[in-house]
């Protein structure tokens, strides 16, 4: 088992708890995290990556208990094992496409996947020297999954990764999360309330507020 989580809740400040269904996944799952606005699907996202401890239960990813480790152990954990793709895709606008996927090597300490291929893979190979500011939103959001899966991680996180793109840009996308993801031997889970992401997967649990 590569993730699992038993009987994790919540509380935000001033808030009552979110108690969270358990998640179990193997290499290569992929999961949606369904539910309305507000009920809590980035809280677990949060609380999966360890960027949040929670008030009751345990995460497990890779045999580590992440309420074992510390602070700075968990961010060292992260940045080797998790790859996150937020809602936007939150590039450094000072560097070009193959230098924001450099920085993730350079800082985890990991062995980068092969970096050109990898841009190949995902359609914008002839975009590595471009400067991000040039890239359509489509693209950008590409760099940022590329970002997310350069040091090939365990766990690939993404918080509504099509909420922004149209048809063309969601289909590709949410194909290339999955097929990536599937090469590498991670498991992927989705945050999202995209249909076109629920055509494609169907292994989901719902966060109740
Ligand atoms: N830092 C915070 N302090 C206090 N309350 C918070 C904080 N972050 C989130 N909340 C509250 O916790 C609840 C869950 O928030 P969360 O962002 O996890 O929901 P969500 O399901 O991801 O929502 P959405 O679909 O709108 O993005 C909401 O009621 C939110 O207002």
């Amino acid at each position: 088992m590569l993730l699992q989580t038993s009987s994790l809740s919540f509380s935000h400040p001033g808030q009552s708890p979110i108690q969270f269904p358990d998640i179990h996944l193997n290499s290569g799952d992929s999961l949606l995290i369904l539910g309305k606005s507000g009920s809590g699907k980035t809280t677990l996202l949060n609380l999966l990556s360890g960027l949040l401890r929670p008030l009751t239960g345990e995460v497990i990813l890779d045999g580590k208990s992440l309420s074992k480790l510390s602070s700075h152990e968990l961010d060292e954990f992260r940045g080797k094992k998790i790859g996150i793709v937020f809602q936007k895709p939150h590039l450094i606008s000072a560097l070009n496409v193959k230098e924001n996927l450099q920085l993730v090597p350079y800082f985890s300490k990991e062995k980068a996947q092969n970096l050109d291929q990898l841009l190949i893979d995902l359609g914008i190979g002839g975009k590595a020297k471009s400067s991000v500011l040039t890239l359509s939103e489509g693209e950008a959001q590409r760099v940022s999954i590329a970002r997310a899966l350069a040091v090939s991680p365990k766990l690939i996180l993404a918080d509504e990764p099509t909420s922004s793109l149209d048809d063309e840009h969601a289909e590709k996308v949410i194909q290339l999360l999955k097929s990536q993801s599937e090469k590498i031997g991670a498991a992927l889970v989705i945050v999202t309330h995209d249909q076109r992401v629920k055509n494609h997967i169907s292994n989901f649990i719902e966060v109740k507020a």
